[in-house]
């Protein structure tokens, strides 16, 4: 299996949560395999865990309590700085049980004066280094700076937990380290522990399991919705997104809910551009809605100069709600696709789509199966494994990224392959494939195409979720709509 970014690792943490594995599990798993790991090193000694006040320090927490069962071991530990100030619940629950766990010494020492004076440093056969781990910003600093160089300054065999402190499990610029013997790092390789280099810092790694859920790495989750890209406290209006809907004709509808699930999900300008016999209908659904009329009752070649201009001034076009598939609007649209930077590409503009897209542009498309199947050009295995092989050999074929919409939702970029499983029975209402192309192209204006992707399907399937506990199957696209803000504020 390949290595992970740590704020992917978060991710996964955060999904575990979501599913209900909670952060204090996954502690207890990551301390007892500290714990596992000395005992098999020595079995019997003296061991010194210097902690931090985040959850690094925790799994040395944690760590210490299940090596002190065992009296063949002499153990202490230091937490830098005040008790009061450990940063978590599940931190500070396991500092308080090493009360009750038989160390030969606690201290919290907050001065790095102090810290030098510490007698403890000398004849320790093994010192746990839990001082920062994925948490780390910037250079270390006071005590953690001085911690650092105090544990490298000693002869003992240093294990670090998870990361050498100080080290950035990203590959970022080192200031200051912990050189280890040995580090311990949990559930999978971290990518900064790959680098030429690294094992300088490291010494040998080992990757701990500590009983993350499959689904937690597979599925999207609520921990997914960490990576998307946030908003600048001094942004401008524009910066968080632009998005140019491209629809309507056939229909008023669709355009308009696929505009206004793109700013509720937090695009600053939306336009949507829709031939003129639709124009007012849609403007007349919200006063939030900037609406481009196009000449003629459908979309067709001679919209292309107007919207040529309108795609350069926007980040991303979502091309099809509502659109119809007579043929000149079909061949619009093939002309307009190479024009796009960035696309989402959903209904009646998947209908004759040729692949693969002849264009510099990145393109998401969101079939259902039956146009998934279309486009494939064969029937869609039901197996759930072949499934992913499927979209995602589809994905790589076409360099598309493709979402196929289903009870379990297929995400693939052709390179990975993710499942999503929000969303209802009830979904099955019209309007609501437009309110997911609105949401993903909002998210794919400021993120990478992947992201964006998993990401909506998620936020759509779980703004579902919401609508219907209140309404049943009596849930419309607009209820979906109105719940997007409280998947993304966190309120599941
Ligand atoms: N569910 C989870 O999130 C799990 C996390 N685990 C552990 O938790 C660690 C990550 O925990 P946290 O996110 O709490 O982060 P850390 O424990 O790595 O560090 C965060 C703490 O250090 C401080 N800090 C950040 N940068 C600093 C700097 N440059 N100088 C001095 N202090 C600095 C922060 O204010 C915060 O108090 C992982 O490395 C791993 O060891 C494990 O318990 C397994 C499960
Ligand atoms: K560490």
């Amino acid at each position: 299996m390949s290595s992970i970014t740590s704020s992917k690792m978060r991710a996964i943490d955060a999904n575990c949560t979501y599913l209900g594995l909670s952060p204090v599990q996954l502690m207890e798993n990551a301390g007892a395999a500290i714990a596992r790991e000395i005992m098999s090193k020595i079995s019997s000694g003296k061991v010194l865990f210097v902690a931090g006040r985040g959850n690094n320090g925790g799994d040395a927490f944690v760590a210490a309590r299940h090596l002190a069962t065992n009296t063949n071991y002499e153990v202490r530990l230091i937490l830098l700085g005040h008790s009061s100030r450990i940063r978590t619940e599940e931190s500070k629950q396991n500092f308080s049980l090493l009360s009750y766990s038989g160390l030969t010494e606690l201290k919290e020492i907050a001065d790095s004066k102090e810290l030098e004076k510490y007698s403890g440093w000398k004849d320790n056969d093994i010192i746990v280094d839990g001082v920062l781990g994925s948490g780390i910003k910037g250079a270390p600093r006071e005590p953690e700076s001085t911690a650092i160089a105090l544990i490298n300054s000693s002869n003992s065999f240093i294990i670090s937990i998870d990361s050498p402190s100080g080290y950035d499990l990203d590959g970022g610029e080192v200031v200051k380290s912990v050189i280890a013997d040995m580090t311990i790092t949990f559930h999978r390789m971290k990518t900064g522990l790959e680098l030429p280099g690294s094992e300088k810092y490291s010494g040998l790694v080992k990757v701990a399991p500590i009983g993350v859920c499959r689904d937690a790495e597979e599925y999207v989750g609520m921990g997914d919705l960490m990576s998307l890209s946030r908003r600048n406290r001094d942004a401008h209006k524009g910066n968080s997104g632009r998005v140019l809907i491209i629809g309507g004709g056939a229909y008023y509808g669709a355009p308009a809910l696929a505009a206004l699930a793109a700013l509720r999900t937090g695009a600053d300008i939306v336009t949507v551009a829709v031939p003129e016999n639709v124009a007012d209908t849609v403007a007349s659904f919200s006063p939030n809605l900037i609406v481009i009329p196009l000449k003629g009752d459908r979309l067709n070649p001679s919209n292309i100069p107007v919207l040529k201009n309108l795609l350069e001034t926007h980040d991303v076009a979502v091309i099809g709600p509502g659109l119809g598939r007579e043929k000149e609007t079909l061949e619009t649209v093939e002309q307009l696709l190479p024009l796009c930077r960035k696309a989402v590409v959903d209904a009646d503009a998947l209908f004759e789509l040729k692949l693969p897209i002849k264009s510099e542009g990145k393109f998401i498309l969101t079939p259902h199966s039956a146009e998934f199947s279309r486009l494939y050009g064969s029937e869609i295995p039901e197996e759930l494994d072949s499934k992913k092989n499927v979209v995602s050999s589809f994905a790589s074929d076409n360099d598309v990224t493709v979402v196929m919409k289903g009870k379990v939702d297929v995400i693939s970029d052709g390179s990975v392959a993710r499942l999503n499983r929000t969303g209802n029975a009830g979904m099955t209402v019209g309007g609501t494939g437009d309110v997911l192309t609105g949401i993903t192209g909002a998210l794919f204006a400021v993120n990478d195409a992947m992201d964006a992707a998993s990401c909506a399907v998620f936020i759509s399937g779980a703004a579902g979720d919401l609508a219907f506990k209140n309404k049943g199957n009596g849930l419309l696209a607009t209820d979906i709509i109105a719940r997007i803000t409280d998947v993304i504020l966190g309120v599941l």
